[in-house]
């Protein structure tokens, strides 16, 4: 069970400071929201932002673009500090693809789906990605209420996984708090993302601690 504050609830103004804090608190992933103001309604921060907290920690930067034409700039956030990147199916015109260049710089490769995207679509390529991120909001805004209905896609997921013992990570994004974990992780997922529920907390610390000792009383059984 890994925890991955996202940093789109954070202080702009004293990122270095936020990320310190929930890095020191245990975080396992740092969790990079890039919007382009295209694929989704809003725009977030580019590379040189990514790069410019690189050396506030060393846990793994889980960087999730969304953004159209992604291989344009998966080289820049490589360079920037990235060490996941994941990608929307729905951004990626030729997936595979995609998801070669991001592992010929030597980082993990992640696909993401949205709530109104089926999980099936990924039968192809789940041999051979290191994480796929369920979208449990629509994406472009942090802040929302998590949909329910996503949860299924969790449970194949984890099903097909054991089944045929593919070794993806099953990360869980948007409207994740500390009655929607244990959903989620009944269900299977294994990296939670967490904005406003740490970063709005008076003490993000301790709400990533609590987060995560929720999410391990209920790990799926196969
Ligand atoms: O990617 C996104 C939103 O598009 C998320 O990572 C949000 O940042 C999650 O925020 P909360 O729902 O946890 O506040």
């Amino acid at each position: 069970m890994k925890m991955a504050p996202s940093i789109l609830a954070a202080n702009f103004a004293n990122l270095g400071h936020d990320v310190k804090i929930v890095s020191d608190a245990g975080a396992d992933y740092l969790h990079i929201d890039i919007m382009d103001g295209h694929f989704v309604p809003n725009i977030s921060f580019g590379p040189s932002i990514v790069k410019s907290i690189r050396s506030y920690t060393d846990i793994p930067f889980d960087v999730h673009l969304m953004i159209q034409n992604p291989d344009q700039y998966i080289e820049d956030f490589v360079k920037a500090g990235a060490d996941i990147i994941t990608v929307h199916v729905e951004a990626c015109p030729h997936l595979h693809r995609t998801l070669q260049l991001i592992r010929s710089f030597g980082v993990k490769a992640g696909v993401v789906i949205n709530p109104a995207t089926s999980a099936s679509i990924l039968e192809p390529v789940l041999h051979e990605v290191d994480m796929i991120l369920c979208m449990t909001v629509n994406p472009g805004f942090g802040g929302q209420a998590f949909i329910p209905s996503v949860l299924p896609k969790i449970e194949w997921l984890a099903e097909q996984r054991e089944k045929n013992n593919y070794l993806y990570e099953i990360e869980v994004d948007g409207g994740v708090n500390e009655e929607t974990i244990i959903d989620c992780a009944n269900a299977g997922a294994d990296v939670f993302v967490a904005g406003s529920a740490i970063f709005a907390k008076d003490d993000p610390a301790e709400a990533l601690q609590n987060l995560k000792s929720v999410a391990m009383k209920h790990v799926r059984r196969g």
